[in-house]
């Protein structure tokens, strides 16, 4: 019984919100709520929003008009670091690694977040400060071990294949334990199998209670693994459901009938 409270609590509130770029409506009036503890996919054609949605929940750009609640706090008015702070972390489209820092630096820069000398304070090297550098980088391996790079972890970040690389990505932001992972086309640039490791990876995050928001286009990993699917279409909210609901939908199979893309 009270697992299932859990698993209808919303951990993220979206109230109207509206995003414009000049006279571009990326976002028009987007309501909607996500179950704490589930993998929630956002897809739609390109162009159709998805990145700007997980801009906006990130604090990467301010909402045009509407509100956004991270249970019930209200994020839409807070900066980017703060939001971080919050427990919302996320990845982006085109890898976005320290390529010359080796994957366990990597890793370590994630977890600074969470520290308290910071890390460039750990450059005068005081004795707490060691201390809590060696607790990091302890923290940053186990990250590493969950995601299945540990034996990478010397080589430099930019020497990984494109599929290691964004996995790296990923380790780096659960390595600031957040409650709300935002993953923007993970499986992009990655073949069947890495894809496949991916969507296993992706429910063992879940497994550890982290909700889980994904957009991406490959339909294969969206249906097999995500809870629920909210579809995107010029901005606006075309549809939303189960993998089933949503792959049954008229208006679903209407604008991807007429794309010669998945999606
Ligand atoms: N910084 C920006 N300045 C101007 N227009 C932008 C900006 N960012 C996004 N847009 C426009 O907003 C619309 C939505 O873009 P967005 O990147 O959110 O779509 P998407 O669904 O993520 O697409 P894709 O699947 O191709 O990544 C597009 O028309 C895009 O050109």
């Amino acid at each position: 019984m009270i697992k299932r409270q859990q698993e209808q609590s919303t951990i993220l509130k979206l109230e109207g919100v509206s995003r414009n770029f000049g006279g571009l409506q990326a976002l028009t009036e987007v309501s909607y709520r996500v179950p704490e503890g589930i993998i929630q996919a956002v897809i739609g054609p390109n162009g159709a929003g998805k990145t700007t949605l997980f801009n906006c929940i990130s604090g990467l750009i301010p909402v045009t008009s509407g509100r956004i609640f991270f249970r019930d706090t209200r994020i839409d008015n807070l900066p980017a670091h703060r939001i971080a702070s919050l427990g919302i972390s996320r990845t982006f489209q085109h890898v976005a690694l320290f390529k010359n820092m080796t994957v366990l630096e990597n890793v370590m820069v994630g977890r600074h977040v969470k520290s308290h000398s910071g890390f460039m304070a750990c450059g005068f090297r005081l004795p707490f400060m060691r201390r809590e550098e060696r607790d990091i980088r302890d923290r940053a391996y186990e990250f590493l071990k969950f995601v299945g790079l540990e034996p990478e972890a010397r080589k430099p970040a930019g020497s990984l294949p494109l599929g290691k690389q964004k996995i790296l990505e990923i380790a780096r932001a659960l390595a600031t334990e957040p409650t709300l992972l935002l993953l923007d086309e993970p499986a992009g640039g990655l073949n069947a199998a890495e894809t496949e490791e991916l969507g296993e990876l992706i429910k063992r995050i879940k497994n550890l209670g982290i909700t889980v928001m994904i957009v991406e286009h490959d339909m294969n990993l969206v249906m097999e693994y995500s809870d629920r699917i909210l579809v995107l279409h010029f901005g606006h909210v075309l549809a939303e459901g189960t993998p089933s609901e949503v792959k049954n939908d008229e208006k679903v199979i209407e604008v991807y009938l007429g794309t010669t893309e998945a999606c």
